[in-house]
């Protein structure tokens, strides 16, 4: 007999806690063979410093992770002329990205890549998406044979063959397997250790898995794993098209209910969209944080959403780079990017009027269509009906 309703929520809280405490077994035969896991994150900017902190407090306690934590950082000399490497490493805070949270000692500051890298067989790779191929390119052939990465990266590239999720960039450059970390995570809030979920996607080795959420999990960061690393991957990228959308309704001024039918399209285009290119993407990875969590909390308080209601305040007259560079001093927005390669996606394959909020987007980006066509083109036009089509399809 099929469970009831209430039984089903049962089973998934089970499954969840599960997840959430998970490894003991696997963490002790890891010791009992000596075989302590090295972790490096690759990258250092506001979610990759908070995700160190969060690593390092896990790394001291677990006895299967090596003590230390080693975070490669993009060097760049600090307006008083000192590296900023170097004030990490001394202050043990990354004054430029995270200013005012302790890492941990335990956390060690690289500005050199290979180096950061040669030893770790545990790899966080956590960088802006545009920067992960060039990374990669340089550490090829240079780690270890026996290394596992995990990608905290919001973000996908379009090659001559189609659209390339970074997890595969990862595995595919580097030859190692690659899991997927996302969630409705502000990292400013995480960095004061407020409460929020996680979400791991894996393709096969569950046990693999179990040793990321081992490592990331904290009483006030509660991660689960499923088996669909797309779908977690592709929730967690898309999400940023859907945020500047909603800044767009933010520096319109119009109002909480034009926002959340914003919301509701774009999670409707995420999952439509998502399951065209993996038709294995489950339904069930859109009600995890990586999915309507993360669509709310960015639609609210993340940085794209920030940076396109300016972009919408000033009539669309000053770009996004100007306000990025601006706003974020030196914090980089995803969702621009992802709007045109989403978009590439789109018109490659014939699927433009498939979806009408994507594609807005990017033309209100790009300077094609004033900021006010969010609303304009993004539902009630005709072509809305092919969405419709090809989501029951779907
Ligand atoms: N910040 C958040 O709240 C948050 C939360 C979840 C996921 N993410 C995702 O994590 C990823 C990384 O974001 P972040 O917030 O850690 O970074 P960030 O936005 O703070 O980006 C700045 C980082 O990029 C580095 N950088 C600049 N030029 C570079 C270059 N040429 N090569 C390599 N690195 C360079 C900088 O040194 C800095 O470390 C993104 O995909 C983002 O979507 C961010
Ligand atoms: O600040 P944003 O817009 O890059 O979003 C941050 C995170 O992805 C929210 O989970």
């Amino acid at each position: 007999m099929a469970p009831s309703a209430q039984q089903q929520l049962e089973i998934e809280g089970q499954g969840r806690r599960e997840s959430a405490v998970v490894s003991n077994g696997a963490a002790d035969e890891a010791v009992a063979g000596g075989a302590k896991s090295r972790v490096t994150v690759v990258g250092s900017g506001n979610w990759g410093s908070v995700a160190s902190k969060l690593i390092a407090s896990n790394a001291l306690k677990l006895p299967s992770f090596h003590d230390e934590v080693r975070m490669w950082v993009f060097e760049e000399t600090l307006p008083n002329g000192e590296k900023l490497s170097e004030v990490i490493n001394q202050i043990n805070e990354n004054v430029k990205y995270l200013p005012g949270i302790k890492l941990g000692k335990n956390v060690v500051a690289d500005p050199d890549l290979e180096h950061a890298v040669r030893d770790a067989n545990m790899l966080v790779f956590v960088t802006p998406h545009q920067f992960v191929e060039g990374i990669c390119k340089r550490i090829a052939g240079k780690i270890r044979k026996d290394a596992e990465a995990i990608s905290l990266i919001k973000g996908m590239e379009v090659k001559m063959e189609g659209p390339c999720m970074i997890s595969s960039l990862i595995s595919q450059e580097l030859q190692i397997n690659c899991c997927v970390l996302m969630g409705a995570n502000i990292a400013n809030e995480i960095s004061v250790e407020k409460f929020s979920e996680a979400t791991v996607g894996y393709r096969g080795n569950k046990e693999i898995a179990e040793r990321w959420v081992q490592l990331f999990n904290h009483p006030y960061f509660m991660v689960s794993a499923v088996q669909d690393v797309e779908g977690v991957e592709l929730c967690g990228t898309l999400k940023n098209v859907v945020a500047i959308a909603a800044g767009f309704v933010d520096g319109l001024e119009m109002g909480n209910n034009t926002k959340a039918a914003i919301m509701r399209i774009g999670l409707r285009e995420m999952k439509a969209f998502s399951k065209l290119l993996f038709p294995s993407v489950k339904d069930s990875t859109f009600f995890e944080s990586c999915g309507v969590a993360d669509l709310i909390t960015t639609c609210l308080g993340g940085r794209n959403r920030k940076c396109a209601e300016a972009f919408a305040r000033n009539g669309g007259k000053r770009s996004f780079d100007e306000l990025e560079a601006e706003m974020l001093q030196g914090q980089k927005l995803q969702g621009v990017s992802t709007a045109k390669e989403v978009y590439e996606v789109l018109r490659h394959r014939g699927w433009l009027e498939l979806f009408p909020l994507f594609a807005t987007v990017h033309e209100i980006c790009s300077g094609h269509y004033p900021p006010s066509a969010i609303v304009e083109y993004s539902d009630h036009t005709p072509k809305f009906s092919l969405l419709e089509g090809s989501a029951r399809i779907l």
